[in-house]
């Protein structure tokens, strides 16, 4: 296998670790995901990991019950630790070097983030996992993923999630939308493609960070997509 990346910001959604579930973490999910890390690891790419949260809690939600909306985020910051932690260990069972990272302070659970310790595990070989979002509420994961993968100086993100690239509207809702091979920034923003959020956009844009939007279930595997199998949609500037 050979990937034209040499460090690479996957952004694993947290309810894909659900599987067939709305809630929770499957275990056949979550070590189908990190049989593909660890294959990409293997072979010598330097991975950085974001996870969502979906899968246990999202703040909007809470809010719309009635939590404060500032709780509510801290509570899906947490519940996308408890999905770091869980992924990093599949990845050590897999017989790969892993270490899970949190943006909030909680040393009894995990190293608290910083970009210099971070890019030191990518250096030694772990992949590193991290939870906690970026640490703010009124984010999400996606943007995290971006922001990160600009702080390690990755070549790319790669948004792992339940559909096989960015379409004309969400193909969850309409069998017509069309899937886009590639697409610009300022397209994705204008249209306002929601698959990912228009902050995570926007800083990519700026950072001029390409995106690549897979499946995580995509038979090529994230190895195949990484070589350009498999269906994706690439979000950047033109090549
Ligand atoms: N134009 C679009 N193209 C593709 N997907 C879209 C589009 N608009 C909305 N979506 C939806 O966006 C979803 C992916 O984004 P979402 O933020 O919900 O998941 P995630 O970030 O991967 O999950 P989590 O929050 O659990 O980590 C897809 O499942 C899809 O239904
Ligand atoms: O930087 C962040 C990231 C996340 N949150 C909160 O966590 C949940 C789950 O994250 P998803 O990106 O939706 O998977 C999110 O709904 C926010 O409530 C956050 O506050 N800040």
């Amino acid at each position: 296998m050979s990937s034209a990346y040499k460090r690479i910001l996957l952004k694993v959604s947290g309810e894909a670790l659900a599987g067939d579930n709305s809630f929770g973490i499957e275990p056949p999910f979550l070590h189908g995901i990190a049989s593909q890390i660890a294959e990409v690891a293997r072979a010598g790419t330097e991975v950085a990991i974001v996870v969502g949260g979906g899968n246990i809690f999202r703040g909007m939600s809470g809010a719309a019950d009635g939590t404060d909306r500032v709780t509510a985020d801290l509570m899906g910051m947490l519940g996308t630790m408890i999905n770091a932690l869980a992924l990093s260990n599949a990845i050590s069972r897999q017989g790969i070097k892993s270490k899970p990272f949190s943006a909030a302070t909680m040393p009894s659970v995990a190293d608290t983030f910083t970009a210099r310790d971070a890019k030191q595990a990518l250096e030694d070989g772990f992949v590193v996992v991290l939870g906690g979002g970026t640490g703010n509420p009124f984010f999400t994961t996606d943007t995290a993923a971006t922001l990160r993968a600009i702080e390690l100086e990755c070549d790319v993100v790669l948004k792992g999630t339940k559909v096989d690239g960015v379409y004309s509207a969400d193909p969850m809702m309409d069998p017509d939308a069309t899937r886009y091979a590639e697409i610009g920034y300022d397209e994705v923003i204008r249209r306002n493609l929601k698959v990912m959020d228009t902050a995570a956009f926007a800083l990519a844009r700026d950072n001029a960070m390409p995106i690549i939007v897979y499946a995580l279930d995509d038979e090529a595997g994230l190895a195949g997509v990484l070589e350009g199998r498999g269906l994706s949609t690439r979000v950047g500037d033109p090549l």
